[in-house]
């Protein structure tokens, strides 16, 4: 079984509400094992910045499936809760980014990973580390390594509050 951690945000409509559905939708795919769900911290908009804040998680997934088919599984949570893409970095009701897929480097047109900027984001880093507290790879203990070095206040991360305790789903 292979591990993989994606990050999941929002800024539109019911934030706590359409996290709740993408994570009841990943647990109802019978290829994928939840394993962990952060907290959720509410986050200041990085990228464009004049828009709301965003809710942001990171989920611990098992799966056999190839990190194209979870791409392909991300998008259609996506489109299921009705994400319309009005243009990069701006808002929208979901965002299932795959931040590592089983400690692989995979560069093709449609997928990059680990994902080409979660290093530098404190909205992805923060719920990351706080389910994986003991890294046991390369890429976990670089997200720990950089989150130390990060001053979360001034990048606008806030704790929200709990959604479902971080620790085992089942
Ligand atoms: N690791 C990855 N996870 C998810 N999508 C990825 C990844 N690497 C590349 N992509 C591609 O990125 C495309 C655009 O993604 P999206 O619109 O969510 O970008 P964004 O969320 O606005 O910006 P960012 O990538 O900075 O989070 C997707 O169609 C997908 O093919
Ligand atoms: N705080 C925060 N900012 C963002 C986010 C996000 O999930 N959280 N996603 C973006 C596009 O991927 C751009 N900016």
């Amino acid at each position: 079984m292979k591990d993989v951690y994606l990050s999941i945000g929002t800024n539109m409509g019911e934030r706590y509400e359409n996290l709740q559905h993408a994570v009841d939708l990943l647990k109802e795919k019978k290829e994928l094992e939840l394993i962990r769900v952060s907290s959720v911290f509410e986050t200041a908009a990085v990228g464009y910045t004049d828009q709301a804040d965003f809710l942001n998680i990171a989920v611990h997934l098992k799966t056999a499936i190839s990190s194209v088919e979870m791409l392909n599984i991300c998008q259609e949570i996506e489109r299921e809760l009705g994400r319309v893409r009005e243009f990069r970095w701006g808002p929208r009701v979901i965002d299932l980014d795959i931040l590592l897929y089983n400690q692989e480097n995979i560069e093709t047109e449609n997928l990059i990973v680990p994902h080409p900027r979660m290093y530098e984001r404190a909205f992805v880093l923060v719920p990351l580390v706080e389910i994986t507290p003991s890294p046991f790879d390369e890429q976990l203990q670089q997200a720990h390594d950089l989150l130390q070095q990060m001053d979360c206040e001034k990048e606008g991360v806030i704790f929200w509050n709990h959604f479902n305790e971080p620790s085992a789903v089942n």
